[in-house]
């Protein structure tokens, strides 16, 4: 969109009232309201609706539309009262963060509607706009209150009242008009405003988006083109939010509370689809599945920051995210709890050969034997890797009486009795049952083998609930076969379907004494409730504070929350000297320092900067040419 800011001395800027600044149409909700307990209700109001539709939309006129909707309402001062109340609540969310702009503005804002001002002037007071600057219908009353009509010489009461309306008021100076209906963009078209902003953040009617001059999604957008003082440095609905592979609703709802742009997709997109799937997107969610290459990097030049919503993160190129200032979080212990109990319960069904019987019981095999089932309480469980999860399951094996052993390349203290081995083979050499828990690091590729389950002690329990190419699959099924594995519960594999859609193939299928499941360990209502929860507040930390806590690959820094300054953020090639440049332009410019900030990585180095609100332009375009920038944004 090319917006030209308007440097014309006197602006007006004319507001439409339903849909616009509230999120609903004022009528149609006096008719939930006061048809609540009409055994026909439902069906008046639904009519109501339609009728309300077909005026915004041009396809009736105003006034057929509305003589029609009042014969269905059946509305009194009481309903309006309560009317007002749930407007009140129902201030469409970028008005309602932008108060600041309407009270200062306030002689400049005007209200248009063809709704009432009964109901319009106390939610305009209570927004701190002028209740004289609403131009509106008035509703006719008999003695007892109830609405009998409208006010028929009010010129918003007949067709092409909002014309009317603004020929009278005869403004002079550049108008802009805002609303999400017809009739707001026929006042731009009699030539009596300069530019028609079809308001979508509630409603969007093509009728309408198709002859405006601009769409905005938001007040946000139209403050930000036309640099009005606003809530937010850069509006939020400009800031795409792509969430992969169904990650809980809790994330979509944060982000959308906050009105960013969201897109949220069931499935994982393979490279060449996320490459051009990424080129507006400026946060992305994924799990597991989607790969973050260096290559999906290359395409992606708005992309502030990831999320991976799972504890795994080497599905993403993160030195590469670092090295472009693309900021990385997790969440690193949401589903730990979840993968453990899965641990518990697997080992106990291999160990006792439940699932053998219970496949026989279903082709009518009554098999009551004890002979090679076993307790769990007295075996030893091997652990490779001793992270969270490790260290989880050595608390709940030794709970249930087991000898926990574990090998982790990092020093580990052990938790209880644990024990400490020196190498992998030591834990093999002792373990009934060995349960993978390494991260997915490359270099972890195939490091079980036909060389180390060799080493493992014969019919031994083996898991895998880590990542899929740690294991080399065929060797696992020969040392299945040969009896060497007694039993496998296998949760994650080198080659996994992108959606449910897809076809599952492997060459455990149908090994007898193994139990594989679709990558589910951290699958759970309470994991993944807990992460999309988590993951969104660190995304909106950094994108709203510029804090870094709990990033997976970039310097951390936890920022006190911004107050009456603004915030540069300046992410920067580590080398010699920028705080020294950075401080040269503060000084040029005679910029008051409140707050500073920095840390850094061998890669790249993270300066924030409080400054005091007022500075120009020039001074942020030298910023920004300080040659080893990397990005640069500003928040307010
Ligand atoms: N199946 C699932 O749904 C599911 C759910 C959550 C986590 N995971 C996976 O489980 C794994 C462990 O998760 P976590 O939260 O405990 O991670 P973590 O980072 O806390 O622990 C991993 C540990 O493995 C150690 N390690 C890495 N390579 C090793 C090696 N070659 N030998 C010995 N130790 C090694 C690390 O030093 C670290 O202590 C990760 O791969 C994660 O992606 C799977
Ligand atoms: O890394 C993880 O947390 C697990 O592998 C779970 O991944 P998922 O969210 O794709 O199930």
């Amino acid at each position: 969109m090319d917006f030209t800011v308007i440097t014309e001395p006197k602006k007006y800027f004319l507001i439409d009232f339903d849909s616009t600044i509230t999120k609903v149409e004022g009528l149609d909700e006096l008719a939930a309201i006061a048809l609540k307990s009409d055994p026909e209700g439902e069906s008046k109001v639904a009519r109501i609706k339609e009728l309300t539709d077909k005026g915004m939309a041009g396809e009736l006129s105003f006034s057929e539309s509305l003589t029609q909707r009042l014969a269905l309402l059946k509305a009194n001062k009481s309903h309006v009262d309560i009317l007002i109340e749930f407007l009140k609540e129902n201030i469409t969310d970028s008005f309602d963060r932008n108060r600041a702009f309407l009270k200062e503005f306030a002689d400049q804002i005007l209200i248009i509607s063809s709704g009432f001002k009964d109901f319009i002037v106390p939610i305009a007071k209570h927004l701190g706009l002028k209740p004289e600057n609403v131009y509106a219908n008035t509703f006719i009353y008999n003695e007892t209150g109830d609405i009998v009509g409208v006010d028929q010489s009010n010129p918003l009461s007949k067709t092409g009242g909002k014309i009317e309306v603004v020929k009278f008021l005869n403004l002079d100076g550049h108008v802009s008009v805002i609303g999400d209906g017809f009739t707001d963009f026929e006042i731009k078209k009699h030539g009596l405003a300069q530019r028609f902003y079809a308001f979508i953040e509630n409603v969007e009617r093509s009728s309408v988006t198709s002859v405006a001059d601009f769409v905005i999604k938001s007040l946000d957008e139209f403050l930000f083109y036309n640099q009005l003082p606003r809530g937010y440095s850069y509006p939020k609905s400009m800031i795409k939010v792509l969430l992969l592979e169904n990650v809980h609703p809790a994330a979509k709802a944060a982000f959308e509370e906050q009105g960013f742009n969201v897109e949220f997709l069931k499935g994982a997109l393979d490279e060449d689809e996320l490459c051009e799937k990424i080129k507006d997107v400026s946060i992305i969610g994924i799990r597991s599945k989607t790969q973050i290459t260096k290559r999906v990097l290359e395409h992606a030049e708005k992309l502030l920051a990831i999320g991976a919503f799972c504890i795994g993160t080497n599905q993403i190129d993160l030195k590469e995210a670092e090295k472009r200032g693309i900021c990385v979080f997790n969440a690193p212990y949401s589903n730990t709890r979840s993968v453990v109990e899965l641990v518990i319960g697997e080992m106990i069904m291999l160990i006792r050969k439940v699932f053998v019987k219970s496949t026989g019981m279903h082709q009518g095999k009554w098999d009551k034997s004890a002979v090679n089932s076993f307790e769990v309480r007295g075996k030893k469980l091997g652990m490779i890797g001793y992270g969270h999860i490790g260290t989880q399951l050595s608390v709940l094996g030794e709970a249930l009486g087991m000898e926990v052993y574990f090998y982790d390349i990092a020093d580990k203290m052990p938790i209880g009795n644990a024990k400490k081995c020196r190498s992998m083979e030591d834990v093999f050499r002792v373990a009934d049952i060995v349960s993978l828990h390494i991260d997915g690091r490359e270099s972890n590729t195939h490091l079980i083998g036909e060389k180390e389950f060799n080493q493992m002690k014969d019919g031994v329990i083996f898991l895998n609930l880590s990542r899929g190419h740690v294991v080399d699959i065929p060797a696992l099924v020969q040392a299945l076969k040969s009896g060497k594995v007694g039993g496998a519960g296998v949760d994650v594999f080198p080659h996994e379907p992108k959606t449910n859609h897809e076809p599952f193939k492997s060459e455990l299928m149908g090994l007898e004494n193994v139990i594989l499941t679709p990558h589910i360990g951290g699958s759970t209502e309470e994991a993944q409730e807990g992460i999309g929860n988590y993951v969104p507040e660190r995304l909106l930390e950094y994108i709203n504070n510029g804090s870094t806590t709990g990033t997976v690959n970039f310097p951390e820094l936890s920022l006190p929350l911004l107050h009456d300054s603004h915030r540069l953020l300046h992410i920067h090639k580590n080398v010699p000297g920028i705080l020294a440049k950075l401080n040269n332009i503060f000084a040029k410019h005679h910029i008051n320092i409140r707050g500073q900030y920095l840390k850094t990585s061998a890669e790249i180095g993270y300066v924030i900067v409080d400054i005091e609100k007022s500075y120009s332009r020039e001074f942020v375009q030298d910023l920004k040419s300080i040659e080893e920038t990397i990005r640069f944004r500003m928040l307010f």
